[in-house]
């Protein structure tokens, strides 16, 4: 797939997306979710079948839509990318995802620590606060152990997330991937993750975490889903 074969207003939406998925990428460090050059964000471009993700290595400190590539959605450079950047380390991750889950709009990938703490003793996220009900569903999952290099770190987070309403799994041993509708509805999904992680573990000093009845997360993400905030 090359730039040039793109409309005018496909080109268009390319630099749309690499603005805002810069911008994106502003909120991780933002909100304590990454170190150094840890983490990535990709959304969907609109009217494509292509994405847009950070290149690898890149420092925040600067960012900026020229440090972000084009992609099709088989992980692969567009074949007329001038930039000179090498992709994501975790783009194969990324497209993956956004081959088997059409509805997801935007990938988020950081190593936050509370929720990593959680990947590295192998355990998923216990539903025992209305907020993680809100916005999770339930639990947060565990993911399988997947080395980067082909695509099992993609096919552990769809297969993993296909079983259950959450928006984040916690790779094991890794640390969390996020998705959403869109690149900031994951970024949402990444803090929330993270804020939930430090509250559980929290709770697991100070005694034994309390589930919420399946019932009452249903009627909890019903109505987070459907009727907070402003419509
Ligand atoms: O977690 C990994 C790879 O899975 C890190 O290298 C990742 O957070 C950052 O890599 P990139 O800078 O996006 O290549």
């Amino acid at each position: 797939m090359k730039l040039a074969e793109l409309s005018q207003s496909q080109r268009a939406q390319v630099e749309r997306t690499k603005q805002v998925v810069a911008e994106l990428h502003a909120l991780l460090p933002a909100w304590e979710l990454v170190v150094w050059t840890a983490g990535n964000v990709s959304e969907r471009v609109p009217g494509t079948d292509l994405f847009v993700i950070k290149a690898s290595g890149v420092p925040y400190e600067g960012m900026e839509s020229a440090h972000m590539v084009v992609c099709d959605l088989q992980g692969q450079l567009l074949d007329d990318d001038a930039s000179g950047l090498a992709p994501s380390s975790d783009t194969a991750a990324h497209a993956y995802v956004y081959r088997h889950m059409p509805e997801v709009g935007g990938v988020v990938h950081t190593h936050s620590s509370y929720a990593t703490a959680w990947a590295a003793i192998g355990e998923p996220i216990p539903c025992c606060l209305t907020m993680m009900a809100d916005e999770f569903g339930g639990d947060i999952p565990l993911g399988p152990l997947a080395i980067i290099g082909d695509d099992s770190i993609g096919r552990g987070i769809v297969e993993t997330l296909r079983n259950c309403h959450s928006p984040a799994v916690l790779m094991a041993n890794h640390g969390p991937f996020t998705v959403g509708k869109d690149g900031r509805s994951a970024v949402k999904a990444a803090v929330m993750c993270e804020e939930v992680a430090r509250t559980a573990y929290l709770a697991r000093t100070l005694g034994e975490v309390k589930r919420i009845p399946d019932d009452m997360i249903k009627r909890l993400n019903d109505r987070y889903q459907n009727v907070y905030g402003q419509h």
